[in-house]
Order: structure tokens, then C-alpha cells, then sequence
């Protein structure tokens, strides 16, 4: 089985480990790179919504060449692909962000006016309206980097995605690099506090369509309850626009009685705005839940929400 992987050592991992699990030792990784890769400068923005995190992959499986690509969730746009399936959605890890500081601080218990390094704008709207008084500053670079950059002092604090530094910190024999080896503390951020992004910490596994004896070999690794969750987000996601401007969170958890309780959020970051509303719905329905959700949230301000995030866009723009 040959494997359609990025090169990022985060990527390799979570593609290690899902080969392993699918196909044991009879499993080839095929690291390739995406347009996000050979283009860094681009608009970061465009990424995730034209698909430029996973363009090579996808052509790679298509062509033939591979017989499965593991992408991040986050990373597949909402519009799906002729000719290819998310064939298997592997049990998920930890959907939420993590606040990683050098002395163990919540973003409550923060000093004040204390530095936090995020790229992310739904990160950024959520902080502040946690916390007013945080400076929050662009970072790049990989994981390794930015959690340096903590260690070093450049900053008091960043927020990551937990399933990342989970599936990069693990022991070489599993994929990851080994444990980091640095003293810093890591406390979860709550989704009342920030929503993470739609299908964080969820892997999808994709395949042609018409290759029935791969998709076989993934039902192995499906995991229904994890298919449920990241269905319910994405269509939440899809329903606003999936190339909208608005930072956008949704998290769906599973209750008991074949319930889901989708919470999701829509911010103007110019005016600090954010929407936060929930939803619950049968698990057998996820999509229906995520776009009823989005309608209702979407009537009741999300519209001119949206229209005044992207005039603000057009107006910086055009200077
Ligand atoms: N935005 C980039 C990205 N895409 C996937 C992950 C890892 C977590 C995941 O698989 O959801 C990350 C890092 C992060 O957000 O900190």
C-alpha cells in the first residue's frame, strides 16, 4: 500500500501511524509536496479553502500513484473531488487547542498584558475575548520552532493544536520525533473559551472512489462515532461558505443516547464579535444538524456578520 503523505514530520507521523494500523510493515509512505509547501508566502488564508495543503496528494492518488492520502481534516476543503472518498475516518484525538506556557498558567490565570503567539485569527477573536488585555502576535514556523520561542521568552505563551504535539512527541519507533525535551507546560483551552477549528484533531483518509478493494482495507480503521462529529463541523463549515473570510469554530460531541451536541461559533475579528451557539440532533443526521445550525446562526446576525468581514477584506484590498 502506497501512502500519500506531506513531508512535515507532523504529517509523516500521523500517516506512519494510520499505514501502520491499515496495513502493518506492507505499507510505503510517499512524501510529497503540496502548493502550501513549495509556496509559503502565498495567502495563508487560501490554503485550507483551495485546497493547497493537500493538492499533490489528492493528484497522486488519482494518477494512480498512490493508493491513500492522510490528510489533517482541518486541511480538506468542504468540496469534495470527483473520483476520490474519505474512505475511513480514524478514531479521533483531542479536538482541542492548547495554551503552552514555561509555568503552567490558564489563559485565565495569564498575568496581564502577557504575549501569546498565534496565526490563527479564530485563535486571535477567541483570546481576546477571553482575555482583552493579551498580546497576541503573529508566529511561524513549525511546532518545534514556536515552542522554542516560548522556552527562549520571545513569547509568554502560544496556542496549538493538542493533536499535533500528541502525534509529533511520540517515541521514533511510532512515527513521531521522541519527546521534546523542553520544561513547558501545556493546559487545555475549553471550548467555552475557544472553539477549535472544524474537524481538528481528525485525520482523513482518502482514496478513489471505484478502488473498492482499498476501501475495504480502510473500513479497518473507520471510526463511526469520529465520522459522526467531523460530518456535523463540515457541514456547519460548508453551509456558512467554506471559502468564507469569518474565523469559523465548531466542535461536536457525542452524548449519551445517539446524541450530538454541536457548538460552533462565527466571529468578526475588526469588531471582536463573536456568535456562539448550540445545537443537538440525532447522530444518525450529522449534516443535518450542522446546517441547521448554520441556517438558524446565519438568520439571526451570522449574514451581516459574514458581509461585514469580507467588505472590510475588499476595502483593505483595494487600499
Ligand atoms: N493549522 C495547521 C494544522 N493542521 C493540522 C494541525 C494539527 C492538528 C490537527 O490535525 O487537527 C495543525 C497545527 C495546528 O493547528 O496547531
Amino acid at each position: 500500500m502506497r501512502v500519500a503523505t506531506r513531508r512535515s514530520a507532523l504529517a509523516r507521523a500521523q500517516a506512519f501511524q494510520t499505514a501502520r494500523a491499515l496495513a502493518g510493515d506492507d505499507a510505503e509512505l510517499v512524501p510529497l509536496r503540496t502548493t502550501a509547501d513549495r509556496e509559503p508566502d502565498k495567502l495563508v488564508a487560501d490554503f485550507g479553502t483551495k485546497g493547497l495543503f493537500v493538492d499533490a496528494l489528492r493528484e497522486a492518488v488519482l494518477d494512480g500513484d498512490c493508493d491513500i492520502a492522510v490528510h489533517s481534516y482541518k486541511d480538506l476543503p468542504t468540496e469534495p473531488v470527483d473520483g476520490l472518498v474519505v474512505g475511513a475516518v480514524p478514531p479521533r484525538a483531542d479536538a482541542r487547542d492548547l495554551l503552552v506556557t514555561r509555568d503552567g498558567h490558564a489563559l485565565s490565570t495569564l498575568p496581564r498584558i502577557s504575549t501569546v503567539g498565534t496565526s490563527s485569527e479564530r485563535r486571535r477573536v477567541q483570546l481576546l475575548r477571553a482575555r482583552p488585555d493579551l498580546q497576541v502576535i503573529s508566529v511561524r514556523g513549525n511546532l518545534d520552532t514556536r515552542l522554542r520561542k516560548v522556552h527562549e521568552g520571545e513569547f509568554d505563551a502560544i496556542v496549538v493544536a493538542l493533536a499535533g504535539l500528541q502525534r509529533l512527541y511520540t517515541p521514533e519507533e511510532d512515527g513521531g520525533v521522541g519527546p521534546l525535551g523542553l520544561p513547558l507546560h501545556a493546559v487545555p483551552l475549553e471550548p467555552g473559551e475557544c472553539l477549535p477549528s472544524p474537524a481538528q484533531g481528525a485525520l482523513a483518509v482518502e482514496c478513489r472512489r471505484d478502488d473498492a478493494e482499498t476501501r475495504k482495507r480502510l473500513a479497518r480503521v473507520e471510526d463511526a462515532g469520529a465520522r459522526a462529529t467531523v460530518t456535523a463541523e463540515r457541514s456547519f463549515l460548508a453551509t456558512v461558505g467554506g471559502g468564507c473570510l469569518a474565523p469559523i469554530g465548531a466542535l461536536a460531541t457525542e452524548l449519551p443516547g445517539r446524541v450530538l451536541e454541536l457548538a460552533a461559533m462565527l466571529a468578526d475579528p475588526g469588531r471582536r464579535k463573536v456568535l456562539r451557539r448550540s445545537l443537538r440532533g440525532p447522530i444518525a443526521e450529522p449534516e443535518r444538524l450542522g446546517r441547521e445550525l448554520a441556517q438558524q446562526m446565519l438568520a439571526d446576525g451570522g449574514e451581516q456578520l459574514v458581509a461585514a468581514v469580507q467588505e472590510r477584506r475588499d476595502r483593505e484590498a483595494g487600499g
